[in-house]
């Protein structure tokens, strides 16, 4: 049976946590003295907030259907994705079919592509992507993962990305990625700290517990390099986003020249199949880590996901809650998945995307069993300040 067609696309934008996870207020370890490449300068070292890390918010995109049917997503972009969403994207939704997918994603992306292509307009492409697939799942009441092919395991298994690996340990995870603190401008000492973190936390957790430090693209080769070698006497089990994600060449060379039994990984900033093609085609990563609310959504990620299939590269996607849950369990190369603490201490476990989703799953003792609510399961909180900047 058809389905009722799009009536209205709407975009607004939020302030505070949720999909922009780095809105956090003050004494949050997420912006405690975290490697960045604006480490390089000073007065931009203690706090990622200080250049700007939180200014665009969060974007909630809402599609309604002629019957009444809403579906939505959360993602980041706040004020300048809700323009492109409700000024240029909207036209390719209104009064279309939405299952056609492909088409409004084609359309989505080769309209914009003379500016866009990465960053800022995929990311608002992705935010429509999702709310279309939201869409779909809650017309058909069906679970994305349905539409999707299916789970291909009962549960999900989660790392946890965090200041406080040992209390992810106690707390059930398979494994807890760190942030780097100092970058390559805190020289030799910076190194040392580095270090002394890692073996700290080595000693805390044990031997098998898996370490990996985020590098959040603050490196360069010769630093990543370095560190990964020095990192290996403590079992680190994965280095991420260590270099730019425009540098395809020092990633290759970093994966070339890692300790054996390493992983490199990438990708949370890197977007569209062809973007992800390169990061496959020049052998730059063992886990390639899309954010599916930056990355092109699920319609992209689909693509994504078989391009790294066939080369036995495994897609652990990037954060980003139930919008990559509902995929992960649907794919044999995404065996575990990602879960970011948000709690400010990094010592208990809360909704990622809090307060903006009501009914958000979270892991209990590092795992998920999906429920069969239609669409991604979750609603939108209308409680946390909605502000539609560009109503139509
Ligand atoms: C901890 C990282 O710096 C960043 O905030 C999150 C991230 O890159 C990840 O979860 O991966
Ligand atoms: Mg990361």
């Amino acid at each position: 049976m058809p389905l009722p067609l799009i009536k209205a696309v709407r975009a607004y934008v939020v302030r505070g946590g949720g999909a922009d996870y780095h809105d956090q207020g003050e004494g949050h370890w997420i912006d405690d003295h975290i490697a960045t490449p604006m480490s390089r300068y000073p007065e931009y070292r203690q706090s990622r907030q200080s250049f700007g890390i939180n200014v665009l918010g969060t974007l909630v995109v809402e599609i309604e259907a002629v019957d009444g049917t809403i579906g939505f997503a959360v993602t980041t972009g706040g004020e300048p994705a809700a323009y492109i969403v409700e000024k240029h994207l909207a036209r390719f939704l209104e009064g279309r079919d939405p299952t056609e997918v492909e088409k409004i994603w084609d359309q989505m992306y080769f309209s914009t592509q003379y500016y866009g292509r990465k960053g800022l307009v995929v990311n608002a492409i992705s935010g429509v992507d999702l709310a279309l697939y939201d869409l779909i799942g809650k017309l058909r009441q069906e679970p994305v993962y349905a539409l999707l092919g299916g789970k291909v395991r009962d549960e999900l298994t989660f790392y946890a990305t965090g200041a406080r690996p040992d209390l992810a340990k106690e707390l059930g995870f398979i494994g807890g990625k760190m942030p780097l603190h100092h970058g390559p401008a805190e020289g030799e000492e910076g190194l040392r700290k580095n270090l002394e973190e890692l073996e700290t936390m080595r000693n805390r957790v044990g031997e098998d517990f898996w370490l990996m430090f985020d590098c959040w693209m603050s490196l360069d080769l010769n630093y990543a390099t370095k560190l990964a070698h020095k990192a290996h006497e403590y079992g680190l089990k994965w280095i991420e986003e260590a270099l730019s994600p425009d540098d395809y060449w020092g990633y290759r060379d970093l994966k070339k020249n890692a300790p054996p039994g390493m992983l490199v990984t990438t990708g949370e900033h890197e977007a569209t199949r062809w973007g992800f093609r390169m990061l496959l085609e020049m052998e730059c990563c063992d886990i390639i880590q899309p954010d599916v609310g930056w990355c092109g959504g699920v319609t992209e990620l689909i693509k994504i996901a078989n391009l790294a299939d066939s080369k036995g590269v495994m897609m652990i996607p990037h954060g980003s809650s139930v919008y990559s849950y509902h995929f992960v369990i649907t794919r044999h190369n995404s065996p575990f998945a990602e879960f970011l603490m948000m709690a400010p201490k990094a010592d208990e476990v809360v909704p990622m995307f809090h307060p903006q989703l009501i009914g958000e799953p979270v892991p209990v003792n590092g795992k998920l069993k999906l429920g069969d609510a239609p669409g991604f399961g979750v609603e939108l909180n209308r409680d946390v300040g909605l502000h539609r900047p560009y109503p139509r």
